[in-house]
């Protein structure tokens, strides 16, 4: 179980995220929308840790991640791997080598230095790579890859680090719809695999409520909508995207509550 508990973070002039409390159940795979600046990065980088919180705690199975330091902090990290928009490859070298380096944890830092991978460690980025169909492109540059197939590529290092949460930000959002979808797949796929929790930004509303079997929607830090795919019917998003709107815009009030389910508004106070 991952407990938010009035998790916030402040900026200058901001409040990019605002007393967020949630409950996700291990396994789950949680789609968080909501307009852009709505705080969707902010939170999924406060639960490993890459923003600090302002305040609030996290805990994932027990122990509180927000108190964690030095190298309890480091393999708190280790277990919780993110995905990012850019993928965040190193270009020149080759995809069998990228995935290696969600290894790095496994591995004595001399020998991922020196390229001295175990052939343990080998197998298991082939391994990873066989599942998505990019075993044949082990040995090739990683820029020389498609977006979609380099998301993948990203994914298997996230797999290999053998993580118990992917903490994905907007995996999808540079993208073409084909790409996109494949992406997704490869996500569910690890998720209903080997159970690993799975949170996931998205912009798509019709990728998040095809694949994801809870929903997060946040409006300007606060958390607006929690509810099942079935749950964000048109009528709703709108009013999930004009608390939004309505948010941003001084002196304008929210639209009226009873346009949402009153369990959605519950914390839009
Ligand atoms: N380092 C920072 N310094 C100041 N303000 C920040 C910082 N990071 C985020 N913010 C602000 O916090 C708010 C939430 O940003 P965040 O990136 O979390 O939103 P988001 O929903 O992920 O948006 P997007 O979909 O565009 O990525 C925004 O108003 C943003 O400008």
């Amino acid at each position: 179980m991952l407990v938010i508990e009035e998790l916030t973070r402040r900026y200058p002039g901001c409040v990019a995220v605002d007393r967020v409390s949630l409950r996700i159940v291990s396994g789950s795979f949680v789609g968080v929308i909501g307009r852009s600046g709505a705080g969707k990065s902010t939170l999924l980088r406060m639960l490993n840790r890459l923003v600090e919180p302002s305040a609030g705690r996290v805990f994932w199975r027990g122990q509180e991640v927000t108190a964690l330091r030095g190298a309890a902090l480091r393999a708190w990290r280790s277990r919780c791997a993110m995905v990012f928009q850019q993928f965040n490859l190193s270009g020149r070298l080759d995809v069998l080598t990228n995935v290696l380096v969600g290894r790095l944890n496994h591995v004595p830092a001399y020998r991922s230095l020196l390229r001295l991978w175990p052939e343990e460690d080998r197998a298991i980025a082939l391994a990873a790579l066989e599942q998505f169909d990019m075993g044949g492109l082990a040995a090739q540059r990683a820029e020389r890859l498609s977006g979609g197939q380099q998301q993948r590529v990203a994914i298997c290092r996230a797999l290999v680090q053998e993580p118990e949460l992917i903490l994905a930000d907007e995996p999808v959002a540079s993208l073409d719809p084909r790409n996109a979808r494949l992406v997704m797949e490869a996500l569910a796929d690890i998720n209903r695999r080997f159970g690993i929790t799975v949170l996931c930004n998205l912009h798509s509303l019709e990728l998040a409520r095809g694949y994801c079997d809870r929903l997060i929607g946040l409006a300007a830090g606060r958390l607006v909508f929690d509810g099942t795919p079935e749950m964000l019917t048109e009528e709703v998003a709108r009013d999930l995207y004009g608390l939004e709107e309505a948010a941003a815009t001084p002196g304008r009030a929210p639209p009226p509550r009873p346009a949402l389910t009153p369990a959605l508004t519950a914390q839009y106070a």
